[in-house]
């Protein structure tokens, strides 16, 4: 090939780039040859045409150039191919842009006007400094000289050969004639690529619009959008439904042109607060008011509150199915007084936390009531809630239904194993009563897995992850049982982490006459009136047995009353009532020894009253008949503890055991 040039370039990638131009346009016809003035340049070059990159280029090289070289310094333009990166930058940004000289960056400006691309403010860079608030830069392939604070950069690649230094290059060769069609063909090809990729990015963000529009209609919410200049943009079926406005009207329009309600439109273009309730037709919608991030557009966001509470109560139904749900809400839990009151107040606070509570009071004054409205009114409220009376079941079951167990972990065991409490209420709150009656083994237990949040059932060997969260509750003095070295004292302070006394009815009596008129609608005698003098004699009471007390008063008052009008005549004698020293006692009693008193009083009794002997082999052999039947061991110490607590005599020789009037008192409680 007789035709040769030769490329002289600054950086080794505009020595690249521009030789792989010059080779795409003319490589059939010249040859060419590059150096970059950065890497290494030839001693001389004797005759050839130069093509300069740039002046600079001109003048660094200038000692190269042989006499006999003909030259010509490019003009350079912005390579269409990247040009798109600019589309990416919103209108109005001001931009640093960087080039390796001051005179080369204010060429590039100057090109980028020209071909108008004037939705960016070019701010060139001199080399020294910059405005610190600028934080996006663009430049035509030289990063290496962009400040490094600025956080975005756009690199638009290395200027390319313009057309007129083109077809210069054709004229000294004395090609222009043969070649000039070709050649700019070839280069305006490039442009076309340029609106092909274009083209197929609207195509995108159509395709991309279009998915977005249907993910928006088919939303659950009415959905709005407001332009910068107050206009809608976006207006889904459901805004549809809720205003009775078509899409095709609402958008272009401005609030006030859709709405009418002042309070509404204030709401919209202003809010105080995060979300408002309004009636919009016959909806009853919350809205949400969002600004969107990153756009002066503002979203707007219509949730039909009837929809949510009927999918609230769907949810519910699925819980109450399984059976894992919460009864009682605040709203249940009777009683004005002041005491009460503020018992209410700190369980509401207590229920936005997910931190574990415990709660003490005496038996019978809610505890139960207080755990279960704390979960309905906490986050977890459509997730499980499950009870356990730690006192009702023997360690070993206790253990199981907490926990779980393998397939064959024991004798018994079911097939496939079973699921445990803390597992089942994953997600939701564990209600641990009677904490205080836990074994020393079991408080081991329990404190891993509130430590660790994770379980392992009964002879399984994985941990499995939980989130529950623990409300426990005792009406014994666990300070007391850590001093006895019957609690675990660092257990104690992981589940009081918060902390809720529930007072005592004695404390707050003024609420005795609305639990009276509660019990009786209970009982479905609401017209039940109770004389002035029996209100006040229940007023006064102590009951030590709280309002698990009252309430069986008031169901023993309706049955034994007769009419409507129940008066002091109707009242038990006084061995129906709880007295404090017995409280004192039984407090001491676990569940478990409490239905044993009660399993082996009631045979007694029975003997008694049958004038058959109560000996320890007739209780035994009567207690086998029964579903509660004791081993022959239990017994005697029942009957041994029952003595302690002279609610029994056992009478030597042959005279068998007798009951009490305290033993009697005692059952009938
Ligand atoms: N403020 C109240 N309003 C209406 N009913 C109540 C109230 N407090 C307690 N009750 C009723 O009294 C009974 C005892 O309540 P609960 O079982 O919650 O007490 P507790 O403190 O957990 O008792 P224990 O320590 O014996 O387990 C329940 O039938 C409950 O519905």
């Amino acid at each position: 090939m007789d035709n040769h040039l030769t490329l002289l370039a600054g950086t080794p990638e505009t020595r690249a780039t521009l030789h792989q131009q010059l080779d795409e346009i003319f490589g059939e016809f010249i040859k060419i040859d590059s150096y970059s003035v950065d890497e290494s340049l030839p001693d001389l070059i004797e005759k050839d045409l130069i093509i300069f990159s740039s002046h600079l280029i001109e003048q660094e090289a200038a000692h190269v150039i042989g006499e006999r070289c003909t030259s010509i310094t490019a003009r350079r333009t912005i390579n269409y191919q990247h040009i798109d990166r600019l589309f990416e930058l919103r209108d109005n940004t001001t931009v640093l842009c960087v080039n390796d000289t001051p005179e080369m960056t204010i060429e590039t400006i100057d090109t980028l006007e020209k071909i108008g691309m004037n939705h960016l403010n070019y701010k060139p860079y001199n080399g020294r400094s910059s405005s610190e608030e600028i934080d996006t830069a663009i430049t035509p392939g030289e990063v290496p000289f962009i400040p490094k604070r600025i956080g975005k950069v756009v690199d638009i690649g290395v200027r390319l050969i313009d057309i007129t230094t083109l077809i210069e290059i054709l004229d000294h060769f004395q090609l222009k004639r043969k070649l000039g069609g070709i050649i700019s063909s070839r280069y305006t090809s490039k442009i076309i690529e340029l609106s092909k990729k274009i083209s197929e990015m609207n195509q995108q963000t159509q395709t991309l619009n279009e998915h977005l529009k249907q993910v928006v209609d088919g939303v659950n919410d009415g959905i709005m959008a407001i332009d910068v200049v107050g206009k809608v943009t976006v207006f889904n079926p459901f805004m549809e439904e809720y205003t009775g406005l078509s899409a095709s009207h609402a958008i272009g329009k401005t609030l006030p042109q859709l709405f009418k309600q002042h309070d509404l439109l204030q709401f919209l273009s202003q809010p105080q607060e995060e979300g408002r309730y309004f009636t919009i037709n016959t909806y009853n919608v919350m809205v949400y008011r969002f600004d969107w991030e990153g756009s002066d557009s503002v979203l707007l966001i219509f949730k039909n509150t009837d929809e949510t509470i009927t999918m609230e109560r769907a949810a519910r139904k699925q819980l109450t199915k399984t059976g894992y749900i919460a009864k009682y809400h605040f709203q249940d839990i009777i009683g004005e007084s002041e005491a009460l009151e503020k018992t209410k107040e700190i369980a509401k606070k207590l229920a936005r936390s997910e931190l574990p509570v415990l709660i003490q009071g005496e038996s019978g004054t809610g505890k139960e009531l207080f755990a279960s409205a704390i979960h309905n009114h906490s986050g977890q409220r459509l997730d499980p809630f499950l009870a356990v009376n730690c006192s009702a079941l023997p360690e070993e079951l206790l253990e199981s239904e907490l926990f779980g167990y393998e397939e064959g972990s024991f004798t018994g065991a079911k097939r496939g194993g079973k699921k445990g409490i803390f597992e089942q209420a994953d997600g939701g709150t564990i209600f641990l009563d009677e904490i205080g009656d836990i074994s020393l083994k079991l408080q081991a237990r329990l404190l891993r897995v509130i430590q660790e949040m994770e379980i392992r059932k009964i002879g399984g060997n994985k941990n499995i992850p939980i989130q529950v969260r623990v409300i426990a509750a005792t009406n014994k003095d666990l300070l007391r049982l850590i001093e006895e070295g019957k609690f675990r004292e660092d257990l104690y302070h992981r589940l009081k982490v918060l902390f809720l006394q529930i007072p005592s009815l004695r404390k707050r009596k003024a609420d005795v006459p609305r639990l009276v008129h509660q019990f009786l609608i209970e009982n479905g005698c609401p017209d039940h009136k109770i004389s002035p003098s029996l209100m006040n004699t229940l007023k006064d009471y102590e009951w030590y047995g709280n309002i698990r007390e009252l309430k069986n008063t008031i169901s023993y008052l309706i049955t034994v009353g007769e009419g409507t009008v129940i008066t002091e005549r109707d009242l038990p004698n006084d061995g129906f009532f709880q007295s404090n020293l017995s409280y004192e006692a039984d407090a001491q009693l676990s569940m478990l020894d409490q239905q044993k008193f009660i399993h082996v009083l009631a045979i007694i009794l029975e003997l008694n009253e049958s004038y058959v002997s109560a000996s320890r082999s007739k209780i035994s052999e009567r207690s086998q008949q029964s579903d509660f039947p004791l081993s022959v061991q239990q017994i005697r110490k029942t009957i041994k503890d029952l003595e302690e607590h002279e609610y029994v005599k056992v009478k030597r020789g042959r005279g068998g055991t007798e009951i009490t009037e305290q033993g009697r008192s005692f059952l009938k409680y």
